[in-house]
């Protein structure tokens, strides 16, 4: 998924960047890159690790001026150990652009070829953003004739050209030294990006575009709405923005797992927010969960720590049972499931849960997790109840059983690692060694996620193996199984 922020600002853009990345640092652990215009000249400093790690005092006072990029990486393509692929990503014509992404190309087979055959670019990494921002200098570059100044409408020209050759899902900032901060989304919405601003008296208006709404509040923004499907925006150094609509046929489809998973609960992503929909999964799973298990056999509900904690506390309200928490969490262990490689996620289960056995021992059990992707979490959960002293084990999901590969931005490319894949419940029952397993249904988790809030679509594909954009072909899967992340 990743977290990405850039800022135009009147104060030196370093530290703003570097205070919304801490706050996005739920989405991507594997790397952090910050970078600065001061005029036309460009400043970088990118790292392994998270953002504290990965910066250090004199890594900040080599980032000066006021228009910053910022970018947390969980890999999806290429090397997530790979600091050559951290972000942004750089190239040096036209103008010099900066770029930041979060979303996952899937005609990258296809780029590759066209950048190198026809359009005669270098590429020196497999990351699909460097793809992305070739793309990008490419269509800008044709846009410029002459030696007049760059207007938007070039800029805009670009974007929509970068549309009809780039296929996923895309939410990207750019800086093009000398000119100002550009956005985009892809024409499907798939990844979020929204749009602050904070206007000063004494220095006229200061942007931000971010992946989450929270990095605005909490920088003291005001929220001005969502970057649309399709849309880009610039703002020049000046501080002035324009937007335009650049996608033939834009719909809003966003991210399922956004909402399941993926974005902090107090961040509102297209007008829904997580924290409410978390709510209502719980409602729902609630209602599912009543309909299965006779409700007598339950003593206590009980979250994972964290993100199940919304849905799991009104799975408790709505059954009439007793909310535990059974499992501590050790607050020094990150996310495991966007850690890479799945020994490192198994050894973090262990460091991170404990069960405490007072809260397990002779009781039946309801377990709450917001997902089950490849059952790392679970497996290991049910266990620790058992050890604990637990007397019956049921397990639920508030989202339905992920039995598709995720290639919109979320590092489950293949089937054959999905717990749920090619399963029927009773058979992932077994395999989590629960007495009982129960899931959302997809009809639920949809109605949960978009109720009163107008949005209509839902990108659901990890749970339905449909996918909303071209190219995602069975003969593509597979070529995604065998070229996993390494
Ligand atoms: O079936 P799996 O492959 O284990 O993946 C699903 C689990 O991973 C996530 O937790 P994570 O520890 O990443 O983060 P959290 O603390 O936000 O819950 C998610 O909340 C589930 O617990
Ligand atoms: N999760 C993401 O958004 C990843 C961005 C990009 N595909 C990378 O692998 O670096
Ligand atoms: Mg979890």
């Amino acid at each position: 998924m990743c977290g990405i922020v850039g800022i135009v600002s009147s104060e030196p853009a370093n530290q703003l960047v570097y205070d919304s990345l801490l706050l996005l640092q739920h989405r991507g652990q594997d790397s952090t890159g910050i970078a600065t215009a001061d005029g036309s000249m460009f400043h970088s400093h990118k790292a392994k690790g998270q953002v504290r790690e990965a910066f250090r005092t004199r890594d900040m006072r080599a980032l000066p001026g006021t228009m910053g990029l910022g970018h947390v990486r969980y890999a999806t393509k290429g090397e997530a150990s790979n600091e050559q692929e951290s972000q942004p990503f750089y190239v040096n014509a036209p103008y010099g652009i900066m770029l930041v992404h979060n979303g996952n190309l899937t005609n990258t087979r296809e780029l590759t070829s066209e950048l190198f055959h026809i359009d005669r670019r270098h590429l020196n990494t497999t990351s699909d953003t460097e793809l992305l921002v070739n793309v990008l200098a490419h269509e800008l570059q044709e846009q410029i004739t002459g030696s007049e100044e760059l207007n938007p409408d070039q800029v805009f020209a670009a974007v929509s050209r970068l549309h009809q050759r780039v296929e996923g899902s895309y939410a990207a900032i750019a800086m093009i030294a000398g000119k100002g901060l550009l956005a985009f989304r892809d024409p499907f919405g798939i990844r979020p990006l929204v749009l602050g601003r904070r206007v000063s008296g004494l220095v006229g208006t200061e942007w931000v575009v971010a992946s989450e709404s929270l990095v605005l509040e909490s920088g003291g923004y005001e929220i001005v709405r969502d970057v649309a499907p399709g849309e880009a925006i610039f703002i020049s150094l000046d501080g002035e923005m324009v937007s335009q609509q650049c996608a033939a046929n834009p719909r809003l489809v966003p991210c399922s797992f956004e909402y399941v998973y993926l974005a902090r609960p107090d961040s509102i992503m297209n007008g829904i927010s997580v924290y409410e929909a978390r709510l209502r999964l719980g409602n729902r799973l609630a209602d599912t969960i009543a309909k299965h298990t006779p409700l007598g056999d339950i003593d206590v509900v009980m979250p994972i720590p964290d993100s199940s904690r919304p849905a799991a506390m009104q799975v408790a309200q709505k059954l009439g049972v007793e909310y535990r928490e059974g499992f501590y969490k050790n607050r020094y262990v990150g996310r495991t499931f966007i850690m890479p490689g799945q020994a490192q996620r198994k050894k973090s289960v262990k460091q991170k849960l404990n069960a405490m056995g007072s809260e397990f021992r002779g009781k039946n059990i309801l377990i709450v997790d917001d997902s089950i992707v490849r059952g790392t979490t679970s497996k290991e959960i049910v266990e620790m109840a058992r050890q604990a002293g637990a007397n019956k084990v049921t397990f639920t999901s508030a989202a339905p059983p992920v039995r598709y590969p995720h290639v919109y931005g979320i590092n489950m490319p293949s089937r054959l690692e999905l717990v749920a894949h090619g399963r029927k419940i009773p058979e992932i029952n077994r395999e989590l060694g629960s007495d009982n397993l129960i899931y959302q249904e997809v009809a639920d988790m949809q109605a949960a996620i978009l109720e009163g809030s107008g949005v209509t679509e839902l990108e659901m594909s990890c749970f339905t193996g449909e996918y909303v954009t071209g190219t995602v072909s069975e003969e593509y899967l597979r070529w995604v199984e065998q070229n996993q992340l390494s």
